[in-house]
């Protein structure tokens, strides 16, 4: 037995059709007989199966379901969330997504198989770093695991912005920095040998803007440097925070207590490098561009059109990083014009004080939760499992509070890029984020976010509502999962917006934006061919995910879907 809610709009309503719009709540004894005229369709084409053996990718077959003939196709969903499904039972499974910046330590194919079995969503390039061939060569290897492996990873790329940055210490891992020793910063190039306790800065204008009495923070503070004299291009600076100078490390100067950043505000956000790497990230088609310290929405509006014009397949992901006080002055605005903000803890508490930091984390969660934007935490979240097994409490307590706060992601820098202990920090992310979901069910803590309505568009203002009501009705009535039927992901997101108890089974014709929808908290993205039919796309879904184990006769879902705006609420036959 179904019940239905339906809203009959067109899908490009004219302003005289709202008029003859229309709400038909069913009564309890129908089946699942929806009111608008069926299409007929031909039966969806058959794809092949990559059966691997290990876990299968596809599903092919036609059956009978209530006597209805169900079209035979395929359904995608990664291995490891069939596995988590199958195991745990879908209520539990993890709904905060994880993002895991790759480096030297993760690049290898095996290394990057054991980041996708952890739990991985999303594999992040930072530009800053490395060659382009060398992430061409980490993209190729994450597209080659999903095909072969049954994994749906998407691609973060990172750029790396105009900051001010130090050279890449020749080579060395790392060099030692003490209390009362001089260093030497230098805008020269050394084409020969560096010389001992030199260190290059990448910004022309850098012995031009210091003065001496100014401060010199590396990397946010993790050393300090007092500036005692200028000689031409090099400045001397005296170490009065010892610590590890690590290869292109940040570089920020404040004087009398202030960061010093007229000259910074005056870079572009995006350099003539950036521009390069992003024609980069355009043509092996990553899922997202993060941008490093955006200061204002002109710059994502211009990037975003850029990709338009650009992008082959369809549209890219724009990520805006929150990272400096420009961006927070601008946040609403920036986000607005942004597919998704990262809160980048590294720079941000570089550029505020510290103790701000948790304050605007939590800001920056509530606007993008507001604007339905996905958001991410980042930096520093497992810090100390660079070298240590085992997290520190206080760590832990960080990512208990960024899931806590139902941020969409939680992401991994040197913990994963170059720690010693990538797949343990993988597996602290995970089981906090499963603990502290699981805390928030049993507390029965509904969601209580006041969720203003963001729609621009009558069609728009419904799909918000009937996401709004599935969700609410999905917690009232402790439904075993959601299922939304999208194309370009807008409603999956909107449920997810709602924090729904349950998790949300999104479809979606489209490989692209079902990679994207990786991002977003909750969301259990399947690949899958639908057609306008509801009642033939609920019946394949039905048959499909039974065959595989996923789901079982009885459970009982909600259905929503952005092609006929309805709201279906059924048992699985
Ligand atoms: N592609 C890469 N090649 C070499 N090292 C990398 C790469 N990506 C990241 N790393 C290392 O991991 C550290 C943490 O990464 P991330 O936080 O992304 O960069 P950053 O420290 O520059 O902000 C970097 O400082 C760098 O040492
Ligand atoms: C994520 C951040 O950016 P990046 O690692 O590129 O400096 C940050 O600053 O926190
Ligand atoms: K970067
Ligand atoms: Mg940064």
């Amino acid at each position: 037995m179904a019940q239905s809610l339906n809203f009959f709009v067109s899908t490009s309503p004219s302003p005289d059709f709202y008029s003859h719009s229309k709400l038909a709540l069913q009564t309890p004894h129908h089946h699942h007989r929806l009111l608008f005229p069926f299409t007929n369709k031909p039966p969806l084409r058959l794809c092949a199966s990559a059966d691997n053996g290990v876990s299968a990718v596809t599903t092919d077959y036609v059956t009978q379901n209530n006597g209805v003939s169900v079209s035979a196709g395929s359904i995608e969903v990664d291995a490891v969330t069939e596995a988590e499904l199958k195991e745990n039972g879908f209520r539990s499974t993890r709904r905060t997504k994880l993002v895991c910046t790759i480096g030297p330590a993760t690049c290898g194919f095996e290394q990057l198989e054991a980041l996708a079995v952890g739990g991985m969503n999303v594999a992040r390039i930072n530009m800053c770093h490395g060659t382009r061939e060398w992430h061409k060569s980490v993209i190729d290897k994450v597209r080659r695991l999903n095909e072969e492996k049954g994994y749906a990873v998407a691609i973060m790329m990172d750029t790396e912005g105009s900051e001010i940055h130090m050279g890449d210490l020749g080579g060395a891992s790392s060099a030692k920095a003490e209390d009362g020793q001089v260093w030497t910063f230098s805008v020269r190039a050394y084409d020969t040998l560096r010389p001992e306790r030199c260190i290059t800065v990448n910004y022309d204008g850098f012995a031009e803007d210091v003065k001496v009495g100014d401060e010199l923070l590396v990397d946010g503070g993790m050393v300090r440097f007092e500036v005692i004299e200028k000689i031409g291009p090099d400045v001397k600076c005296l170490c009065t925070d010892p610590g590890l100078l690590l290869p292109r490390a940040n570089l920020t100067f404040w004087r009398d207590g202030s960061l010093v950043r007229e000259r910074n505000a005056m870079l572009p956000t995006i350099s003539s490098k950036d521009w390069l790497d992003i024609d980069f990230g355009i043509a092996e088609g990553v899922d997202f561009i993060a941008v490093s310290f955006v200061k204002s929405a002109e710059v994502i509006n211009h990037l975003k059109s850029y990709i338009k014009a650009r992008s082959r397949d369809g549209d890219i992901a724009v990520i805006s990083k929150i990272e400096s006080i420009d961006s927070l002055k601008n946040l609403e605005e920036i986000i607005l014009a942004s597919d998704g903000a990262m809160v980048a803890r590294g720079d941000l508490g570089a550029q505020i004080p510290l103790e701000q930091v948790p304050l605007a984390q939590q800001k920056i969660v509530e606007v993008c939760r507001q604007l339905n934007k996905p958001v991410i935490v980042a930096s520093q979240l497992l810090e100390s499992m660079i070298e240590y097994p085992t997290p520190t409490r206080a760590e832990v307590a960080d990512v208990s509070e960024a899931v806590r706060q139902r941020a969409d992601a939680l992401m991994l820098s040197g913990e994963s890029a170059m720690g010693q202990f990538p797949d343990k920090a993988l597996t602290v992310l995970r089981s906090v984020s499963l603990r502290i979901e699981k805390w928030w069910r049993e507390e029965k803590r509904h969601e209580v976010m006041d969720l203003p309505d963001i729609a621009s568009s009558f069609s728009d203002s419904i799909s918000e509502e009937i996401c709004n009501s599935a969700a609410k009705m999905a917690n009232n009535l402790e439904v075993d999962a959601l299922f939304v039927y999208t194309k370009d992901g807008h409603m999956a997101s909107l449920l997810s917006r709602s924090r729904p108890d349950c998790p949300i089974f999104a479809f979606t014709t489209d490989t692209l934006v079902r990679r994207r929808l990786n991002l977003q908290w909750g969301l259990i993205p399947f690949r899958l061919d639908f057609s306008d039919d509801m009642e033939t796309n609920l019946n394949k879904t039905f048959s499909l995910l039974k065959a595989r184990g996923m789901i079982k006769s009885g459970d009982l879902v909600i259905a929503v879907s952005d092609m006929l705006q309805s709201i279906q609420v059924m048992n699985v036959p």
